[in-house]
């Protein structure tokens, strides 16, 4: 008895602090679900305090159904915009076609030009070629998602800094896959996480843009370069400093890395799931010519498309893409893969929006467009190929990702 006598003021004092805790807790999520109606504002629920319902986002991507954490709150507040709190900052999440826009001129570094983009073609088809005939043998087994970034990587460092020799591409290649995977991890600093680890190799990487990116200016002034022969060159003679265009670089691969190279594993592994669709992209593909031509096009309508989706007041502006381009009521039976929906006039605007729109709208999407219908140009007309494992789950980290690497058993064409 005298133990528990002794105990007893730790106990009041922990259910005290208990029922204090939760009281708070409730105060604050009753405050919080005011529903925006004060302010004439999207309706919310904030979550909990700081994180918000970051964690209810990521969670519902690692579980495989992104679209469930917006489809969720869609249902309870309203089909097309609602609040919520995500890394710390209230913002609102659009769900449909943006309405609100403003003609701004978009920003495309000379690098990006579609005139630019012209002379890249003979490189990435000539990389395409040859990423084909060394790594997409011996034909069996050849996992597509981990050869599709080496050929994506491999192709940034020959455009972004002309590097080509594949030692040195690995000594960045290795870098840059530890320090994105830290892109979305626990940030806790401490020798053995991958936010640790994250962390040490964005610094080697840096060091490494640097030193190169210093060699290459010195080049310039040598040689008194005036044309540009890469990314880098053209940032340098932009004015640009050292660090700024590291900064920069790493940026352009993350942006261009993971997206690039996810596009084209899906692409394989929808065209072995449906014949019908791989018979007709083989026609189409008459030769590299065709798409010289679609640059031009492609460039004009770069240019036009400038509009802006404007932010609600202080409130940060996240526009669902996902749930934008699976919306039934732009695209009937969403799920089902059905590139024909896109003939024609093709969706309405700001329907299918995968480089995203306004002033921050992708300036890599006819870059990746190129690049992804030259390495599929490739792969179509020299090999034919079958899924190994049909059943293979996708995870989401968080873009899709094929948890064995997409395996694929591939034979050469018939001539
Ligand atoms: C399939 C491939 C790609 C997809 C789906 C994609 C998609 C996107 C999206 C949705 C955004 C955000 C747009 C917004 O906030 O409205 C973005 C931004 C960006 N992308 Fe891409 N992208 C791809 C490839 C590329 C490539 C190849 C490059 C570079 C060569 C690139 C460079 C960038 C940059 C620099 C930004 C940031 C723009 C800014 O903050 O103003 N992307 N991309």
């Amino acid at each position: 008895m005298d133990g528990i006598d002794s105990l007893m003021p730790y106990l009041v004092h922990l259910v005290v602090l208990y029922v204090s805790v939760v009281f708070i807790y409730l105060l604050y999520k009753y405050k919080s679900s005011d529903g925006g109606a004060t302010r004439n504002l999207p309706p919310r629920r904030k979550g909990l305090p700081y994180i918000g319902e970051t964690l209810d986002y990521v969670l519902a991507s690692r579980w495989g159904t992104p679209e469930k954490f917006i489809t969720d709150r869609t249902t309870k507040y309203s089909p097309d915009v609602f609040r919520t709190s995500l890394l710390g900052e209230d913002m609102a999440i659009f769900c449909g076609a943006a309405e609100e826009s403003t003609k701004l001129r978009a920003y495309l570094p000379p690098f990006l030009k579609p005139e630019s983009l012209q002379h890249y073609i003979p490189v990435m088809d000539e990389m395409a070629k040859e990423h084909l005939n060394q790594h997409w043998s011996p034909y069996n087994g050849v996992q597509v998602f981990p050869l599709s970034k080496k050929y994506t990587f491999a192709l940034a460092c020959r455009l972004f800094m002309s590097v080509t020799d594949p030692d040195e591409i690995e000594n960045f290649a290795k870098p840059f896959a530890l320090a994105t995977a830290g892109l979305i991890s626990v940030p806790i600093d401490l020798p053995g996480t991958t936010f640790n680890r994250a962390v040490k190799a964005g610094r080697q990487i840096r060091q490494q843009l640097l030193a190169l990116i210093t060699k290459k200016k010195n080049e310039i002034l040598e040689k008194r370069k005036t044309v540009a022969s890469d990314l880098v060159d053209c940032m340098l003679m932009d004015g640009m400093t050292e660090v700024e265009i590291g900064n920069k670089i790493v940026g352009f691969f993350i942006a261009s890395h993971d997206t690039t190279s996810t596009a084209i594993t899906f692409i394989v592994s929808y065209l072995s799931d449906h014949p019908e669709v791989y018979n007709r992209v083989l026609e189409a593909n008459g030769g590299i010519e065709k798409q010289r031509g679609r640059v031009i096009e492609m460039g004009r309508y770069t240019e036009d498309e400038v509009d802006v989706v404007r932010g609600m007041r202080s409130n940060e502006a996240f526009w669902t893409v996902h749930t934008t381009n699976k919306n039934p009521k732009y695209f009937p039976d969403p799920e089902r893969f059905d590139p024909s929906r896109f003939e024609g006039n093709g969706p309405a605007p700001y329907t299918f929006v995968p480089f995203g729109g306004g002033p921050r709208m992708c300036p890599g999407k006819e870059y990746a467009r190129l690049e992804i219908l030259t390495f599929i140009h490739n792969l179509i007309t020299s090999f034919k190929w079958a899924k190994i494992n049909p059943q293979e789950k996708i995870s989401y980290i968080p873009s899709p990702i094929p948890e064995e690497g997409l395996p694929i058993s591939i034979q050469p064409m018939p001539n």
